[in-house]
């Protein structure tokens, strides 16, 4: 299938390869790429105090052993409920959480790593083989831009739609390194697993039938997109990846090994940086999850920072539902106490809407907002 089409007449100016920048020269950030003063990472009060940026309560994100869920799967079994509940409680209260014993080869994931990295420190020349265009989001370079005087984030990407087939650009799938395709494949199925038990959980725990969304999504959409943000020497002045919520249903996060800490989730007001545990993966609820539960589960905004010394590469896949689907609130979810807030649309002009827009926060869900009336009306 043709990629998205190319917005027409979109001036975006030059767009420097971040990771070129690096190589070249290490204490150089041109201007594009520093942020206004309030969109900064750490913003100080005039007495120099952060306001933002605290670690105190990240040992309480919460941890899901997946184990639990799969290997008591009778659903009267009281390690199972409680993993359940725990569960149920990470989405409504954070919309974030890890996952250990997740069943996913720890070879596999040792394997993307290593064969992403590569990718990354290929020659420029070889990854511009592969150039995500203008206004598309498949590709090797940086997505999300759609004007001159956009700010640039810290970072590159190589992104590809999975499923469905139809939805492939075969002449952007990378043919160095030589085995990355076939373990993106490889690598693709198992998180696609993954993210359908979750789902079935995920549902058993709002009190739903466990196949209640993979019934309601259809084909799923899954893409990956393998972050690589290199080390900065002013990671105070940029923001590796803008604030966002994703316009996924769910999403996976894998960080490689030795990367430095750089996921932030807002929480109560506060960025809260994730520490990840080794082997673990990152999952969050996307703006679809928020939608069909009417907001009782929350997509959490989220943003990745720049580090002073080292590069960071996390591996990202996003798991949606079928462009044809049409979503809206479920009944469950809605009653005198909790209104209605989002109208019925269809999934695929929901992606178009968020892929034709820069990332701003949790802005996207805007489009199936239902604008509530002013109280005092
Ligand atoms: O690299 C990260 O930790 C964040 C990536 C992310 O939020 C995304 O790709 O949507
Ligand atoms: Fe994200």
């Amino acid at each position: 299938m043709a990629p998205v089409p190319i917005i027409s007449s979109l001036k975006v100016g030059h767009i420097d390869d971040v990771i070129e920048l690096r190589k070249t020269k290490p204490g150089t950030i041109p201007q594009r790429f520093v942020r206004d003063i309030t969109e900064r990472p750490t913003i100080t009060t005039p007495n120099n105090k952060s306001l933002i940026i605290t670690n105190h309560h990240h040992h309480h994100m919460p941890i899901i052993d997946f184990s639990k869920l799969s290997k008591h799967n009778t659903h009267d079994d009281e390690i199972f409920l409680h993993e359940l509940l725990n569960l149920a409680t990470a989405c409504e209260n954070w919309g974030f959480f890890q996952v250990v014993n997740h069943d996913i080869d720890l070879n596999l994931m040792e394997r993307i790593e290593k064969m992403s990295n590569e990718f990354f420190m290929l020659p420029l020349e070889e990854k511009q083989k592969y150039p995500m265009l203008p206004g598309t989001v498949q590709g090797y370079g940086q997505a999300f831009v759609f004007s001159e005087e956009q700010k640039l984030d810290w970072c590159n990407m190589l992104a590809l739609a999975i499923q469905p087939q139809h939805a492939r650009n075969p002449n952007l799938w990378p043919k160095k390194p030589e085995k990355l395709s076939e373990t993106l494949e490889e690598y693709s199925r198992e998180v696609r697993k993954l993210c359908e038990n979750l789902l079935k959980y995920i549902g058993l725990g709002l009190g739903l039938k466990e196949d209640e969304f993979k019934k309601m999504f259809g084909e799923a959409v899954q893409a990956i997109r393998v972050n690589y943000y290199p080390a900065c020497s002013r990671p105070d002045l940029v923001m590796g990846l803008s604030p966002h919520s994703d316009g996924s249903a769910l999403t996976v996060l894998q960080q490689a090994k030795g990367s430095p800490v750089g996921l932030q989730i807002l929480k109560d007001g506060l960025w809260m940086p994730v520490h990840t545990l080794p082997n673990a993966l990152v999952i969050n609820i996307g703006d679809t999850i928020e939608v069909v539960t009417n907001g009782k589960y929350k997509s959490a905004e989220h943003r990745a920072v720049a580090n002073e010394n080292k590069d960071r590469l996390s591996i990202v896949t996003f798991y949606a539902p079928s462009y044809e689907v049409e979503l809206g609130p479920m009944p469950e979810f809605i009653d005198e106490n909790h209104p209605c807030k989002f109208r019925r649309y269809n999934h695929g002009d929901y992606s178009k809407h968020y892929i034709t827009n820069r990332l701003q926060g949790k802005k996207a869900l805007e489009f199936a907002k239902i604008q509530t009336k002013n109280a005092s009306f």
